[in-house]
């Protein structure tokens, strides 16, 4: 048993589909103490996070919007306190800045950021010298799948991606998605080079461009939770590959890892990979 004290652990979403998850891990999690649960859903203000998270007994731990309270609260424990979020594309990166600003170590799940903003962010978090950690699928078979791309990618010249996901999802194309087209275009190679001028007679016919010519097509079912393929194609065969999610527990074991490893971190780092 650790004679550190506790992790101190402020949920931001803890009201979503992903935030119950994590208050859930939290709270199971020996080496953390939840401190603060925040959301902006005006009809959960005060209910018990716990509750909320399905736990059988309450945390005694009640939904607030007030984050930059809990921020500074959370900056005074003995240990540095680390800001989980899974909230909204519109709201993370002001998030992030807050949690820096007042030295609690970001790990975010939230997807939607620009290239520029996880760029402003990385430079914010060098001159602060704290650990961020950006991680846009928590999945280890996530992290399989795409390592398992990268690896079809030195065979394989034409490649496309679809992502399907509920219908709840406020962004497109999934934070996977860019992620998995960004690996396979760093490397290096052209993908799909047009054998005919296309014509999309409908706009968006072809799906959005990842980059360097890898296409993303995006699904939004109910029904659904997350789900990505990667299909390679060649002259008389197709490879695919493809990562289903059935429980959002999945992400949990990559959450918490998270959580433990930012602490040790000094400046920003994108993805689950990085860390494992
Ligand atoms: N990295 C990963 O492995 C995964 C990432 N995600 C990502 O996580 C994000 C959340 O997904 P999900 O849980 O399904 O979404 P939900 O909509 O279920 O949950 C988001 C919650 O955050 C609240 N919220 C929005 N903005 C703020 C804010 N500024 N401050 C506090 N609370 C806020 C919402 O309240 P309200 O309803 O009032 O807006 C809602 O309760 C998405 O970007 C998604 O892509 C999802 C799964 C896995
Ligand atoms: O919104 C979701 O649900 C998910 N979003 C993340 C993304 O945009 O990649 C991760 C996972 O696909 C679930």
């Amino acid at each position: 048993m650790s004679n550190q004290s506790p992790i101190p652990v402020v949920v931001i979403g803890a009201g979503g589909k992903m935030g119950r998850e994590v208050v859930k891990a939290v709270a199971q999690a020996s080496d953390m103490n939840l401190v603060g649960a925040i959301d902006t859903s005006v009809e959960l203000q005060g209910k018990d996070a716990g509750e909320l998270a399905g736990l059988t007994e309450p945390l005694e731990i009640p939904i607030t919007n007030q984050l930059e309270p809990m921020l500074a609260f959370a900056a005074q424990e003995k240990q540095p306190g680390v800001m989980v979020d899974f909230t909204h594309p519109k709201s993370v990166y002001d998030n992030i800045r807050s949690a820096i600003a007042y030295g609690v170590r970001p790990v975010v799940g939230t997807t939607g950021l620009t290239q520029e903003q996880i760029s402003e962010l990385a430079e914010f978090a060098d001159k602060a010298s704290t650990g961020c950690l950006i991680i846009p699928n928590f999945s280890i078979g996530m992290v399989l799948l795409q390592q398992a791309a990268v690896t079809a990618s030195h065979y394989f010249d034409h490649v496309e991606i679809i992502e399907l996901h509920h219908n709840q999802k406020a962004d497109a194309p999934s934070g996977t998605a860019i992620q998995t087209a960004q690996l396979l275009a760093e490397m290096g190679k052209e993908f799909n080079t047009p054998l005919v001028e296309e014509t999309e007679k409908l706009p968006g016919a072809r799906g959005s461009q990842g980059g360097e010519g890898i296409r993303i097509h995006s699904v939004r079912l109910p029904g659904l939770i997350a789900h990505q393929e990667v299909i390679f194609g060649a002259a008389g065969q197709i490879y695919t590959l493809r990562h289903d999610t059935s429980d959002r527990a999945c992400y949990m074991p990559g959450v918490l890892l998270a959580i433990r490893k930012v602490l040790q971190l000094k400046s920003l780092v994108y993805g689950l990979e990085k860390i494992l």
